[in-house]
């Protein structure tokens, strides 16, 4: 990566960033598919929508895995509390909705 032309490399980082972005895209769709089934789950049986206790092992877990991976393990804290955040709040609409 010395002698390449700056634009080459920089179109050739640009391409696997875009991959890479497609695969989170993908990966996060797949992730609220599955959480959108526990939600309804949650509230055919009057669960609540959070489980706090779920959650600390869940960053826990994540944040040693940043570690590992070299990734801000705060960086992966806050990631994880933006997207369970949407997951309660889809959560609390399925219990709005009427189920049986
Ligand atoms: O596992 C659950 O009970 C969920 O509702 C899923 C999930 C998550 O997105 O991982 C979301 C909310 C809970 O507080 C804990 C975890």
């Amino acid at each position: 990566m010395t002698d390449a032309d700056p634009s080459t490399i920089l179109q050739g980082l640009r391409g696997s960033i875009d991959n890479i972005d497609a695969a989170l895209i993908f990966l996060l769709a797949e992730r609220f598919r599955c959480t959108k089934q526990v939600g309804v789950l949650k509230a055919k049986h009057g669960m609540p929508a959070s489980d706090p206790a779920r959650e600390e092992q869940q960053i826990a877990r994540l944040m040693r895995l940043a570690e590992d991976a070299d990734l801000d393990p705060a960086f992966a804290e806050k990631w994880f509390n933006f997207v369970v955040a949407e997951v309660i709040r889809h959560h609390r609409t399925a219990a709005a909705q009427p189920h049986d």
